[in-house]
């Protein structure tokens, strides 16, 4: 077969792929982006927009719930259907990506259709319906295959129809019941969601706590939360079988048996690093993520960015990539990656927004750690707030350095409150200059000044 000459080749469309191709169209490269699916990737059709429009609308309701504590009498009744047809027509175009299609193109880039995968260096051969096309890539190749739900081995659920992300933002009713697997970001966004819309709700995570990679403190409050709210919560236990007839029937690690309507699996993501053939420049086919340097190259003409990277799947650390791994490409590159100050949150409510390290992270790392954490409803804001104030915000400092290395806000809009954090982990802000500032009153910013000032021994 006759193979296309290009200069670059995308495999994968995700918010970092549409990005990087994007912007070397626009700087005159020609540049094919394969998709197999949709392209934008995850993020507009299945993740971070449809669900964050199920969390305002349930939000939304959560308010009007709380209206008797604060000013008089609210009836509130759920109706679902507004919310599926604002991610029908509104978020996804009925899952549609004609719009982003014409984006790209507009720019001077070309979407072809199909799976892409790496058949020589240099070289990405596209299978689809209509057949093979062979692509020779004069400048190189970028990765961003994104990732797969990933269903863990439980006996009996694969023969069931349990939900993925991908099954749950396309949802047209609400469940009576939902069982939910995995309380990871994923996880307890819908939890919550469909709690307030009025499913009866249990969540099952093996570890200790929800939200394991977060502060304890975090999950703490988060727990207290969900339970008040009425979902199940079940932590330390997994599902040893599962069954499905009319309704799910699963046993838990426990011995304690829960039965739902639908079953969502929110266990985690997978990538399949052998189907992209990575083997073919000299990559690990069986490794889970692909290792780049700080402008994202993974071999030889060769680089890869977003989740796949492993260095936090979040759409804005693919773009994040993408904006270097283009400027590399075009041989303008002067930035090198730093992650040391990520920011990430869950939009439950209170959202839970981090940034840096935990304090068990950062001890890890061996770090002279200092934390100190303060209680939103007893802040000014928060007792004002009144229901709904549940949160608190802790940093993290490495006391040699006198800095904070990382922090973690629960609270009403916490992942905008998180945004001055970020900025003093990323810059290194010493934590006497952060003492100085001013803190306007009575916000839930201002609660940062109560935790630095419970930072004894820093700065
Ligand atoms: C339910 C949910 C909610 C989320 N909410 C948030 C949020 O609020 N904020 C946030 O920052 N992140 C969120 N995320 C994570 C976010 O969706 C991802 O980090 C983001 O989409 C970036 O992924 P990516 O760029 O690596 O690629 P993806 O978005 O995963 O896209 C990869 C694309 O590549 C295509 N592809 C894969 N292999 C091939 C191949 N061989 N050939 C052709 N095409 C291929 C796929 O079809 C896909 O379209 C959420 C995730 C989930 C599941
Ligand atoms: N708001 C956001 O930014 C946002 C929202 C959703 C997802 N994401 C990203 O998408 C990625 C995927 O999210 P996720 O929540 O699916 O994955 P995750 O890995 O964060 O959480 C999965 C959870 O499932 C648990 N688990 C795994 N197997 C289990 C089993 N058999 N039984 C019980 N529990 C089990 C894990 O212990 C973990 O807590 C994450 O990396 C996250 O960063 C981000």
């Amino acid at each position: 077969m006759v193979a296309e000459e290009v200069d670059v080749v995308v495999i994968g469309t995700g918010p970092g792929g549409e990005d990087v191709a994007t912007r070397l169209a626009r700087a005159g490269l020609s540049v094919v982006a394969v998709e197999a699916r949709l392209v934008g990737g995850e993020c507009p059709y299945f993740a971070c927009i449809p669900t964050k429009m199920m969390v305002r609308a349930a939000d939304a309701l959560a308010e009007a719930r709380r209206v008797p504590e604060l000013a008089g009498v609210a009836t509130v009744r759920a109706d679902w259907a507004p919310v599926a047809e604002r991610l029908r027509d509104e978020a996804t175009t009925d899952w549609n990506d004609e719009a982003a299609v014409r984006r790209l193109e507009h720019t001077g880039g070309r979407v072809v259709r199909g799976v892409g995968r790496i058949s020589a260096p240099g070289e990405v051969t596209v299978s689809s319906d209509g057949g093979e096309q062979v692509f020779r890539a004069r400048r190189g190749i970028v990765l961003n295959p994104g990732t797969e739900p990933a269903v863990p081995p439980v006996d009996g659920l694969a023969g069931t129809p349990y939900w993925t992300n991908r099954d749950a933002v396309r949802a047209t009713a609400v469940p009576k019941s939902l069982l939910v697997l995995g309380a990871g970001p994923v996880g307890l966004e819908f939890a919550q969601v469909f709690a307030r819309f009025g499913a009866s709700v249990t969540v099952v995570e093996m570890q200790s706590q929800l939200l394991p990679a977060s502060e304890p403190e975090a999950a703490e409050v988060l727990t207290r939360v969900l339970r008040a709210e009425g979902v199940q919560v079940r932590v330390g236990t997994g599902l040893t079988r599962v069954s499905h007839d009319h309704e799910f029937r699963a046993e838990l690690g426990s011995g304690e048996v829960v039965t739902a309507e639908r079953l969502l699996v929110a266990t985690g993501r997978r990538t399949d690093l052998a189907a992209l053939g990575v083997a073919a420049v000299g990559l690990d086919d069986r490794a889970r993520t692909i290792p780049v340097d700080g402008q994202m190259r993974a071999a030889d003409g060769v680089w890869a960015i977003g989740d796949v990277t492993g260095q936090g799947a979040f759409t804005h650390v693919s773009v994040y990539q993408a904006r270097i791994a283009a400027d590399d490409i075009l041989g303008q590159g002067t930035e090198i990656a730093d992650y040391r100050a990520v920011p990430a949150v869950t939009f439950t409510d209170p959202e839970v927004a981090t940034v840096g390290l935990t304090e068990s992270a950062a001890e890890e790392q061996g770090l002279s750690v200092r934390a100190a954490t303060t209680a939103i409803p007893s802040s000014p804001r928060g007792w004002i707030h009144k229901v709904g104030n549940d949160g608190l915000i802790k940093v993290v400092a490495d006391a040699d350095r006198s800095v904070l290395v990382g922090a973690t806000v629960v609270a009403p809009g916490g992942g905008e409150i998180i945004g001055a954090l970020a900025v003093a982990v990323h810059a290194e802000v010493p934590v006497s200059r952060l003492r100085q500032m001013i803190y306007a009153y009575p916000t839930f910013h201002r609660a940062i000044e109560s935790a630095l000032a419970e930072l004894d021994d820093a700065g």
